[in-house]
């Protein structure tokens, strides 16, 4: 819908989480969106992913009110991202998950409209060029964010510590140490496959500062493993209606006339 893409401002989809539009400015570039295959280029420059992730970054893991993060000190250059599409080197500071009430729907992106039960996000940011991840949030070319596709299969091992954890965070803003976590583990066994396109965070502040790279290969996580992720909530211990952490995904946006890049043909 054009009219999405010409308007000075989008208002993206009133969100339940949200109570109402957010009108987002100049909203031709947003997250997510449905990667049509046939429609994608392929760009034989892409080169392969090279990430270096030192699992002794591992902090803590909380619930936000939205997803559960796993966040990484990013203070220094211990655990990066760069090749792919990217000319600079990206610092990882967190990763999270989205995900639905059942197995038919939660991803964010969808391919040729397939919707995964969930998807992985890890989250990088420009450290060539900024100093903060609050400031690189805010700038075109900021962030660098991982796409990795979930589907229901054989229980992921390297996923369980992280299972274990999640009912001593059940509500929102508690938080607990999580240490020697290796989030290259979530990522599937070929990693040179990608779709790449520039576009936002799918959450407020919604700003345009993000180059995607979406793992055309998934993950298979188990089906308890997947409740789990269900049996957390997205209000707060005092809160007296307790309300379950499922549907943290934002609908589809219009694609204004971007081009989604492939690294394979
Ligand atoms: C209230 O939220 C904030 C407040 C202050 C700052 C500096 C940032 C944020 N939000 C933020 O980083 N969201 C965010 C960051 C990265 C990703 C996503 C959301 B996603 O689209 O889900 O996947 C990748
Ligand atoms: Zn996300």
């Amino acid at each position: 819908n054009l009219t999405a893409c010409s308007s000075k401002y989008v208002l993206s989809q009133v969100h339940p989480m949200w109570q109402g539009p957010l009108a987002v400015p100049g909203g031709d570039r947003q997250s997510p969106i449905d990667i049509v295959v046939r429609m994608s280029v392929f760009d034989s420059e892409l080169k392969p992913l090279v990430n270096d992730y030192d699992p002794d970054t591992c902090q803590q893991i909380w619930n936000n009110g939205y997803s559960f993060l796993v966040e990484y000190d990013d203070t220094t250059d211990k655990s990066t991202l760069k090749g792919g599409p990217l000319q600079d080197k990206f610092r990882l500071c967190q990763f999270h998950f989205h995900w639905g009430e059942s197995n038919a729907w939660g991803s964010e992106h969808t391919v040729d409209r397939r919707l995964f039960p969930a998807e992985l996000h890890l989250v990088h940011w420009n450290a060539d060029k900024y100093s903060l991840f609050e400031e690189a949030v805010m700038e075109d070319n900021g962030l660098a964010v991982i796409g990795v596709f979930l589907k229901v299969g054989k229980r992921h091992e390297g996923l369980q510590k992280l299972v274990d954890a999640l009912p001593t965070i059940r509500h929102k803003d508690s938080v607990v140490e999580f240490n020697r976590f290796d989030p290259a583990c979530l990522l599937p066994s070929n990693t040179d496959d990608y779709w790449t396109y520039h576009g936002s965070l799918t959450t407020p502040p919604l700003t345009e500062s993000v180059t995607w790279i979406i793992m055309k290969q998934h993950i298979e996580v188990s089906h308890d493993q997947l409740a789990v992720f269900r049996s957390l909530l997205f209000t707060s211990a005092e809160e007296d209606v307790q309300k379950s952490m499922v549907n943290n995904f934002r609908v589809q946006q219009p694609l204004c006339g971007r081009t989604v890049r492939s690294s394979f043909s």
